[in-house]
């Protein structure tokens, strides 16, 4: 409107990109590719469809299109002051929390301000026209009406100041005060966790905890330094690194003149000189960092060093020289350090004579596995003690106990099946096919083996899932005592079993009766205790706790197969059975 006032009566040219301001022009001429069209009145432009049509065209469509962007792209509110962002990276609706609320006085009077700063503009364009119109008036006229502009120029300065002023009083502080309240909250939430986590910690855990409490101090230190270099030295290394940055891209910008000129070396030796300091500055700063960091990280290194109770790795504890195999549980008490507070074993006394087999059996959760636990040093009794030919385990070298009993769960590993013979094996190193072959006729699989399609490299999948088709355990758990061994696999165990067993001390745990018949003594256990035991044919006279086992009124353990979970025997055993194929001596008799 300005521009049209001013325009009216002289001669006015106007170039002009938006299309807009010269709809009024009287004349319009296009030119396209420095070649003037032909020109024309605005209204025959628009009728004749040419240039000047499709201009107009392409800037409504960009014009709309942008309008449609920005209304998509830009953060909308709802009713309740919650501003909801539609537009986020996982391309779903993501909702803020409203933190605006105690600063919502703050923020109405930032938007007052912008209000009365962004209506300035437009409303001094209004004035700015009818300034132009005063230029049209002589005398008195033009004077009281220039002084009447001049101060609605004045008025308008002033609201613009308090539109500026009220826009970054209420921005400035709400602001602050909205980073003040996340923060205070952000540490009221991390100190009731770290309060919350200590209870717990102390709990469950008392000396554990107060050691992770006596690390923080450190850790804290050691973590703020670290972040100090850190910072000190992105911050030195910055400037340079921007100057890199800015050579690269000045001379990728104008690749054509740095060619021209031959000047590539110049630019590469600017931009590896630049690179240089922020270069050496960050190796002394990485090693620094590196060991502050180390220092920050040291009650995590302290938690994985600290040696634990019972000590595989320990020189101390007897070694004796021969085993009889005499094992013996004299009133064992145990709780497991997890579970505080329930005892698994009350007072358990039980005696597994050398070279005799003795079969645990009892509902699941009855404290079997516990049991081979203890055995193998795994854990130590509250109460009581567990015993080798008289000597109490923990007079006894950790290591020698392990490597001197053999005892798990027949887990399979997802490997080949000589890979899985391998791991069973004492020496890993040197391992022949021959000497897997024989462990294999030792255990009774080499004709099962021997009869797949790929032999001895089939994979076994995970937990020997693949081979489950082929030597699937027949029966459940429940099954009783009577039944026949109709699987294959098993049968095969058994007969691998009845082989190793001779002559040494055997302590088997199963959930199908049927492989603990033929057990020298079957024990039965309920609830930590003792409460039957005899041989399998004694025990079902006796019509008791492993007759309603053995009859299904009572569930056994509750896995499925494999049949057998634990064998128990020393070393001797599988060091003859893996190193050559002859059976094994039963010499000591004691422990096979
Ligand atoms: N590592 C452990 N931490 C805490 N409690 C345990 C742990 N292992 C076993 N228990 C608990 O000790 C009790 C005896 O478990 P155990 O495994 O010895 O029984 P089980 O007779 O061998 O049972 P199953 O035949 O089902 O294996 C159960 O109540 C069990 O929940």
């Amino acid at each position: 409107e300005a521009l049209d006032k001013a325009g009216q009566g002289v001669t006015t040219l106007v170039i002009a990109h938006r299309l807009s301001t010269v709809r009024n022009a009287d004349l319009i001429l296009s030119i396209n590719e420095a070649a003037l069209l032909k020109p024309a009145p605005t209204s025959s432009c628009w009728k004749t469809r040419g240039l000047y049509y499709q201009l107009v065209s392409l800037q409504t469509f960009a014009d709309d299109e942008q309008h449609r962007k920005n209304k998509k792209s830009s953060p909308r509110s709802n009713d309740e002051g919650v501003e909801t962002d539609e537009d986020d990276k996982t391309g779903g609706r993501q909702r803020r929390p409203r933190q605006g609320g105690p600063e919502a006085g703050y923020i109405a009077l930032a938007c007052i301000g912008a209000l009365l700063n962004g209506g300035g503009m437009p409303i001094f364009a209004v004035f700015f026209a009818e300034v132009i119109a005063v230029f049209s008036k002589v005398g008195d006229a033009m004077l009281q009406e220039a002084t009447f502009w001049a101060l609605m120029f004045l008025v308008l300065g002033g609201a613009q100041l308090l539109g500026n002023l009220f826009m970054n009083i209420g921005l400035g502080v709400a602001g602050e005060r909205l980073t003040r309240r996340l923060r205070t909250m952000y540490f009221a939430a991390a100190l009731f966790g770290v309060c919350l986590g200590l209870g717990i910690a102390l709990y469950y855990g008392w000396m554990l905890a107060l050691m992770i409490v006596g690390c923080v101090p450190f850790m804290a230190v050691a973590g703020f330094i670290h972040m100090a270099f850190q910072t000190k030295s992105q911050k030195a290394t910055d400037k340079s690194s921007e100057m890199a940055g800015q050579t690269a891209a000045e001379a990728i910008e104008n690749l054509p003149t740095v060619q021209s000129l031959c000047r590539e070396p110049t630019f590469f030796k600017r931009y590896c000189d630049y690179l240089a300091g922020p270069y050496r500055k960050r190796l002394v700063g990485s090693v620094l960092s590196g060991v502050t960091y180390g220092f920050s990280e040291v009650g995590a290194v302290f938690l994985v060093t600290t040696v634990p109770l019972i000590d595989n790795l320990s020189n101390e504890g007897r070694r004796p020289d021969s085993v009889r195999g005499e094992i013996a549980l004299e009133g064992v008490q145990f709780t497991y350090p997890q579970r505080p507070g329930v005892e698994v074993l009350h007072g358990l006394s039980l005696s597994f004579p050398a070279g005799q087999t003795v079969a645990l059996v009892g509902v699941s959760g009855c404290g079997k596995s516990t049991v081979m636990a203890l055995l193998q040093r795994f854990y130590d009794p509250s109460n009581g003690r567990v015993t080798l030919d008289g000597a109490d385990l923990r007079d006894l070298n950790v290591s020698w106990l392990r490597r001197n009993i053999r005892g798990g769960e027949p887990v399979l590993f997802a490997r080949s099946i000589e890979a899985n013979i391998v791991y069973g094996l004492d020496s890993q190193q040197f391992v022949t096919h021959e000497t897997v072959e024989a462990a294999a006729k030792q255990s009774n699989i080499h004709e099962f083996v021997s009869g797949l399609p790929s032999g001895y490299a089939t994979e076994v999948g995970e937990k020997g899932a693949q081979l489950s088709g082929r030597s699937e355990t027949a029966g459940g758990p429940g099954q009783g005592a009577g039944e026949p061994a109709e699987d294959p696999a098993a049968g095969r165990g058994h007969a691998a079993l009845e082989e190793a067993r001779q002559g040494r001390t055997c302590i088997l745990i199963a959930h199908r009766l049927s492989t603990v018949q033929n057990a020298d003594r079957i024990v039965v256990i309920e609830q930590g205790q003792v409460v039957e035991q005899g041989t399998h044919a004694e025990l079902m006279r006796l019509g008791g706790a492993y007759y309603a086992l053995a009859s299904g009124a009572k569930k056994p353990g509750a896995a499925p197969p494999p049949t057998l979970r634990w064998c128990w025997m020393p070393t001797p055993w599988l060091s003859m059975t893996t190193n050559n194929a002859t059976p094994p001596p039963v010499d000591p008799p004691v422990h096979a």
